[in-house]
């Protein structure tokens, strides 16, 4: 019986509408074969809208964009809106009003990746990255601003609630995974506050989760061994900035920003969650097609999995794997790269003897 899911689709800006289009064309190559129907609403959110409108995320766009199986988003952000308008009025916007409190940021070295590191050995780790609390939550505020004498403050917030949640999902994470193994990161000998919170919540769930080993590292000190020694991670748990911060060192290392994939995830699933590459609309590449789409389309093999399709995304991962391992030194566009991505899920549809496409 072929299953529906309705997705909300929010291309956003620069390279957005580019890299959705190609995770848009793969997840419609791979629907037949695994007896799938998507229909999909495209929402005109961003730097376009803001200008034409002063409008950000009006709540009535949140409410139908609540009302689908999930969420497909390319990257907000335009230098023609003063920074943080539309990261924080859209982007940050959906990730709390929908609940996100699981960001989940996969970093795996493919084979046939280059990376700066030479050879690190096998780089697989997830990091479960806090998506509600810390201090993207806008507590703060600035006096006396553009004088001398101005004092600009940004709380972070972290609730025993929000922590404890997303410990949980993280030791869960962990202990389905061969390895089972959680590293908590954070500064916890100086931001002896939140930090301190943090790690007795890690303390207080390792109990439930007798087969996870826990380590802990400063944040200071995880983006040493991030490049000396990666191999060592598996699952990795922090608040929102040092997550954010780290998913993009974690990107640089296997194999660059445009292959790093997320998923803000709700694992209640009482939102839909939302995926999107963990990168921006890049403005220094954006309408050139040069962008990388393939961050994106992994971005849609998380979707997948999310929904309960597995075996789809991990057609998708096959396909990107095999399109990675056969790139050569000739720079490809935006559209070839998705082109070859697709056909790919094509070849290996074929090849189990799956109509797909
Ligand atoms: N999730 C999001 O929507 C998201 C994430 C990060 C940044 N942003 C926003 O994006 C804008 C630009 O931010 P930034 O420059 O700090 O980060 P960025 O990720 O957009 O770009 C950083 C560098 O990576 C390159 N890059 C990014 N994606 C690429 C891809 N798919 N293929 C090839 N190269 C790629 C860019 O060309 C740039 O040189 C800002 O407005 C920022 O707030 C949005
Ligand atoms: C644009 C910004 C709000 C966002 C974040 O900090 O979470 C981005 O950097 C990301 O990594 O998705
Ligand atoms: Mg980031």
């Amino acid at each position: 019986m072929t299953r529906s899911f309705s997705l909300a689709v929010v291309a956003g800006d620069g390279i957005g509408p580019e890299v959705t289009s190609q995770a848009l064309k793969v997840l419609d190559v791979i629907a037949p074969a695994h007896d799938l129907a998507f229909t999909t609403t495209d929402y005109d959110l961003g730097a376009r809208r803001y200008h034409a409108t002063g409008e950000t995320l009006p709540d009535s766009v949140l409410e139908e964009i609540r009302g689908h199986d999930a969420i497909l988003l390319g990257a907000i952000g335009d230098p023609s809106v003063p920074s943080g308008v539309l990261e924080r009025g859209l982007l940050l916007k959906l990730r709390f009003a929908l609940d996100h409190y699981v960001n989940l940021r996969p970093s795996k070295l493919f084979p046939g990746v280059a990376t700066p590191l030479g050879d690190p050995g096998d780089i697989d780790f997830v990091v479960v990255r806090e998506g509600t609390e810390g201090p993207y939550v806008g507590n703060g505020g600035a006096i006396r601003v553009g004088t001398p004498h101005e004092l600009a403050t940004e709380v972070s917030i972290n609730t025993a609630y929000g922590v404890e949640r997303v410990v949980r999902d993280a030791f869960a994470r962990a202990q389905a995974r061969p390895r089972k193994k959680l590293t908590l990161v954070h500064k916890n000998n100086v931001l002896v506050h939140a930090g301190h919170l943090w790690s007795r919540t890690v303390a207080a769930v390792a109990p439930e989760f007798p087969d996870v080993t826990v380590d802990y590292l400063h944040v200071d000190a995880a983006t040493i061994f991030l490049v000396t020694d990666p191999a060592r991670f598996d699952v990795i748990v922090t608040d929102n900035l040092f997550g954010d911060i780290l998913t993009d060192l974690a990107a640089a290392i296997t194999g660059g920003i445009g292959l790093a994939a997320s998923g803000n995830v709700n694992p209640d699933r009482t939102t839909p969650s939302m995926f999107e590459p963990v990168h921006g609309s890049a403005p220094d590449i954006a309408g050139q097609s040069k962008a990388d789409p393939t961050a994106a389309i992994l971005s849609g093999a998380l979707l997948l999995e999310h929904l309960g399709v597995p075996e789809a995304a991990a057609q998708i991962t096959a396909a990107v794997e095999a399109d990675i391992a056969g790139r050569g030194a000739v720079p490809r566009s935006t559209e070839e790269v998705g082109e070859a991505i697709a056909q790919s899920v094509t070849d290996l549809g074929a090849a189990e003897g799956v109509p797909v496409g």
